[in-house]
């Protein structure tokens, strides 16, 4: 077929937006429709294109000497790729190459986020809520497309079935009935559903595996500089197998989930296996219990029922794995080892997405390396929780509302009462002052957020306001007590018996500018661990500065709750996948480990002002806050001049004074339950299914 003309997708994207800043809502929706089609055009002449070139490559037997049988059929099928979507494209394949941050936004649907505003103007409600649906589909922490959902919902105009995914998987739509059915025991359709989520599940594993061919349009230009022709190709070859073997994840993780369902494919087979044993369709059953053999050899119950079938079927039946389930096992085994090779010789690092990788294809000191990595896991979360359960807080009247495991992470943490309702009032008179005066509370531009106001006190320039006369001395004396009460209660939760040293102290006001909240779609912190610099793309966090490396501990101290918005989130590495959320009310302290372990950010505050202490702890003597040593030296020298023991005026609020109201188990993290959910533990003769990656 003669090619089309696709205009460039990044292209269409970039007028689509300008058309919609400039509220040009028709020629925005026209523009952005454009480019999706134009996106998804280029990716079906890729899908083409591979299956054009769909020879697949005699795979040397083994490590040894494959490098020279590789070179041929890598160039053979580079060029026959390059030609072929040479002929598909116009313009050439080269115009399509989209910059890193406009492919991302492509991923992660974003063009439907405009698209749904666009419509909605446009009036056409229909549209706009797909487009919303689908947006938020990928992206089920967007909190304004949340509300948005939840006002077309109660619009009466709004039909239910105008909620699609324009984008919908159709493996995972399959899947998701499929697994309903079988859970509800109606077999019959589980197996036409879950074969079709299995072989759709192939094919979206093909067209993956096509993207990672290459040629890239979008090939970084640093990455082709490579020493010599040769090593070029090794490493392009590398690239391409690790690729290859990563495709699994994207099909086996639902849009906007950061998990992958483990082991997709071989599930499907387990599902099926026992859902057509429960129809009666002896034969298919033991075809698929022979196919998840490949995965797992060893596996005894599939063995035994082997066996079963074998008797049910007679001896002589022939029973054997399904091809496509052959094939794919086969290479994916190939590459396996091919990578292997490489990591084990060429240094090249590898995170196998399969649990069923035979252990004899995996170098000895990587399983150690792999081992040590998980034993290291647990023992941390058992430590907290250990910890947690043991020393008593050392002030009464504090609850611990919620822990790890109810917060769906590691070292994270909720305290109630902390603080009276009279401290956090005497707290917020200490901001408001503060503010008044002028001094250490300026207010400085938000760094964070042009639609919010932020302003910061530290506990040294407290002390210099109250000796001004700015403010109340016990005021500022009441942030060095409340910091050091939580220190303490942080220090024995988290690392009772090793000492805790303030490294920062601010007392912090996030305040909505009045009239620019309207369609805001910003965070007033966006997410951010405190010790690192999160690379959401790369799933790492750099521990270097200009993060504050040597952060051990967080807490943020909660003074009130009268203002919208403003919530407290914590996410995976991914920063989109928000696993639990926290609430501020006078007197709640959330504390956790500051490293990636515990990405976190604030909702929009859209009304009114949110004043917290925030608290950052370290082990390391050499980083404790100077300031507050200066800050209690003046506190001591006041207390001389008024003849007055210093400080203990407040001790009494740590053990008498109790908050009437009780605190409440804030109810909900936001990880949809379905994630949390161990799919297929709790089914019928069915121990080995499913598991979710993020799950301890
Ligand atoms: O105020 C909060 O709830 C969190 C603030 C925060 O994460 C930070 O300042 O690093
Ligand atoms: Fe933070």
């Amino acid at each position: 077929t003669s090619p089309g003309r696709l205009v460039p997708f990044d292209l269409l994207y970039a007028d689509g937006v300008r058309a919609y800043l400039a509220r040009d809502w028709a020629r925005a929706a026209e523009l952005l429709q454009r480019a999706l089609h134009s996106y998804a055009g280029l990716r079906a002449a890729r899908r083409a294109c591979r299956a054009a070139c769909a020879r697949e490559e005699p795979f040397p037997g083994g490590p040894g000497g494959w490098e020279a049988a590789l070179l041929g059929p890598v160039l053979q099928r580079a060029g026959c790729l390059q030609r072929c979507l040479g002929r598909r494209l116009r313009p050439a394949p080269s115009a399509h190459r989209a910059s890193r941050a406009v492919r991302r936004d492509f991923e992660r649907r974003e063009p439907y986020n405009y698209l749904q505003v666009a419509f909605f103007q446009l009036k056409k409600l229909d549209q706009a809520v797909s487009a919303a649906h689908t947006f938020f589909v990928a992206n089920p922490q967007h909190l304004q497309m949340r509300e948005d959902i939840e006002k077309y919902r109660r619009m009466s105009g709004v039909k239910s079935d105008s909620f699609r995914d324009l984008e919908a998987t159709p493996h995972w739509e399959a899947y998701e009935t499929g697994v309903q059915h079988y859970d509800a025991d109606e077999y019959l359709q589980a197996v036409a559903r879950l074969e079709e989520s299995l072989s759709e599940a192939l094919s979206a594993l093909e067209e993956c595996r096509a993207l990672c061919e290459g040629p890239w349009e979008d090939e970084d230009e640093e990455e082709k500089m490579q020493p010599g022709l040769y090593e070029a190709i090794a490493a392009h070859y590398i690239q391409v197998l690790k690729c290859r073997q990563q495709c699994i994840l994207e099909i086996a993780t639902k849009p906007g989930r950061i998990s992958a369902t483990e082991d997709f494919i071989p599930s499907h087979l387990d599902l099926l296996q026992f859902a057509y044993s429960q129809v009666g369709n002896q034969t298919l059953a033991a075809e698929c219990a022979a196919s998840y053999l490949l995965f797992y050899p060893m596996d005894e119950p599939t063995l035994e029922k082997m066996k079963q079938y074998r008797t049910e079927l007679g001896e002589d039946a022939a029973v054997a794995a399904r091809q496509s389930i052959q094939h794919y096992v086969q290479r994916s085994l190939m590459e396996k080892k091919l990578i292997y090779y490489a990591v084990e010789h060429l240094g090249e690092t590898f995170n196998d997405p399969d649990l069923w990788t035979p252990d004899e294809l995996i170098p000895e000191n990587l399983k150690e390396k792999h081992r040590e990595d998980q034993e290291k896991q647990k023992q941390e979360t058992l430590d907290v929780e250990e910890r947690g359960k043991r020393g008593p807080l050392p002030f009464e009247g504090i609850a611990v509302t919620m822990d790890s495991q109810q917060m769906n992470g590691t070292q994270r943490v909720v305290f109630d009462r902390v603080l009276t309702e009279s401290e956090c009032k005497d707290l917020l008179r200490l901001t408001k002052a503060a503010g008044e005066a002028g001094d250490g509370y300026r207010a400085r531009r938000s760094p964070h957020t042009p639609h919010e106001r932020f302003e910061g006190l530290t506990v040294l320039k407290a002390m210099q306001l109250a000796q001004n006369g700015d403010v109340e001395w016990r005021d500022a004396r009441l942030l060095l007590q409340a910091s050091e009460k939580s220190r303490k209660i942080i220090e024995s939760y988290f690392t009772p018996g090793k000492k805790l040293h303030f490294s920062f102290t601010h007392l912090v006001c996030r305040t909505a500018v009045d009239g620019e909240q309207e369609g805001r779609m910003d965070l007033s912190h966006p997410v951010h661990a405190d010790n690192c610099l999160l690379d959401p793309e790369g799933q790492e966090c750099w521990k270097e500065p200009p993060a504050y490396v040597y952060r051990d501990y967080s807490g943020i101290l909660y003074l009130n709750d009268d203002f919208q918005g403003g919530g407290l989130f914590f996410t995976e590495m991914d920063s989109v996948t928000v696993t639990a959320e926290v609430h501020p009310k006078c007197g709640r302290l959330v504390a956790f480990s500051s490293g990636k372990e515990n990405p976190h950010g604030v909702w929009a505050v859209s009304r009114g002002r949110r004043c917290a202490v925030a608290l950052w702890y370290t082990h390391s003597q050499e980083h404790a806050e100077q300031e507050r040593v200066k800050a209690e030296e003046l506190m001591k020298q006041r207390a001389v001049e008024q003849d007055q023991p210093d400080g203990d005026k407040h001790e009494g609020t740590d053990r008498s004074s109790r908050s009437s109201s009780e605190p409440r188990a804030p109810s909900r993290g936001t990880k949809p339950a379905d994630q949390r959910q161990r799919p297929g533990s709790d089914r019928k003769q069915h121990p080995k299914v499913l598991r979710a990656r993020d799950e301890f």
